[in-house]
């Protein structure tokens, strides 16, 4: 592993989806592939991994962890206590920085002797950098150390600070599972689309092309969604007709009630699984 000024030598425990979207995004901001190391154990993505990025792969925990500076968790949090344990022996003074829902930094500091911890929830927008990121840092972290971890996710998109942990449970309910309420409903349109006579292709072009523009309206406007959405609700038209359906079939609380159930899952699995 070499060094890079300004995040060091980062090893990764867990190379699948997040992971690969954090290290695509270093290295394509122009960090050496030199610079990590990643313990993957299922064969196939670890030759995916080597080829696609050419790294160091481990397939299980080894000395060449002591070298790194950050050690990031982007293992299941269901497999977190297992992961940690032949990890432990080489990275206690590293920083941590997890990716994990819900996984406690109280939990990761017992499991990996560190108490610098910084946990993340990115979301899968940051596989093409338009990721949305929460981060909360423990109380031993410091100011370079932030500035490490934003060095690390800032490839991947827009950070956001937040002081109180267990903030990060709303943080993983919104924008960490919040790309799959998009989704969902974008399928809902492609399949209303082609029921009404359009291909799924530009059904789905249509859909999305809309999601995009109405998430850039919001985020330029100073008015409020709420505003906003009145404004395309002519008195007596379309607009009004489908919000109608949907206000009937109580279609804003259902989203409200799924957003909090995220949100205890959240809880729940670190009650489950945080214990080291
Ligand atoms: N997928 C998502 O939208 C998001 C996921 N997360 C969090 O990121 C973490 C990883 O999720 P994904 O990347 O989606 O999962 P994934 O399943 O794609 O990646 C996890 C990887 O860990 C590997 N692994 C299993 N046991 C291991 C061990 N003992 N040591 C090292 N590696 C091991 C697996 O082979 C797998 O490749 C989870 O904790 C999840 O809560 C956070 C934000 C968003
Ligand atoms: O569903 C999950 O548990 C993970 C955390 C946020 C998004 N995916």
């Amino acid at each position: 592993m070499n060094a890079t000024p300004t995040l060091g030598r980062t090893a990764f425990i867990g190379g699948g989806n997040m992971a690969s979207a954090v290290i695509g995004g270093l290295l394509r901001a122009g960090a050496p592939a030199e610079a990590f190391v990643v313990v993957e154990p299922w064969a196939e993505q670890a030759a995916r991994l080597r080829q696609q990025f050419g790294l160091t792969v481990l397939d299980a925990a080894g000395p060449a962890l002591s070298g790194a500076d950050t050690v990031v968790w982007a293992v299941k949090p269901q497999l977190f206590t297992e992961a940690a344990a032949p990890c432990a022996p080489f990275i206690g003074s590293a920083l941590q920085i997890s990716v994990m829902a819900g996984i406690r930094s109280e939990a990761i500091a017992r499991a990996s002797g560190s108490a610098q911890v910084v946990r993340c929830m990115p979301n899968t927008p940051a596989l093409i950098g338009q990721g949305m990121t929460g981060l909360h840092a423990s109380a031993a972290v410091s100011a370079a150390q932030r500035q490490r971890a934003e060095a690390l996710l800032a490839p991947t998109g827009r950070l956001l600070w937040v002081d109180a942990e267990r903030d990060l449970d709303a943080v993983t309910a919104l924008s960490g599972s919040g790309p799959a309420y998009f989704f969902y409903l974008i399928e809902a349109m492609v399949q209303a689309g082609t029921e009404l006579g359009l291909s799924p292709a530009q059904a789905r072009t249509l859909a999305e092309g809309t999601a995009a523009g109405a998430a850039a309206l919001s985020a330029q406007s100073e008015d409020s969604p709420e505003l906003l959405r009145q404004r395309v609700t002519s008195k007596g038209g379309t607009t009004h007709a489908a919000i109608s359906t949907m206000e009937a079939a109580g279609m804003k609380a259902t989203v409200v009630a799924a957003v909090h159930a995220a949100a205890r899952r959240a809880a729940e699995l670190g009650d489950e699984f945080g214990r080291a």
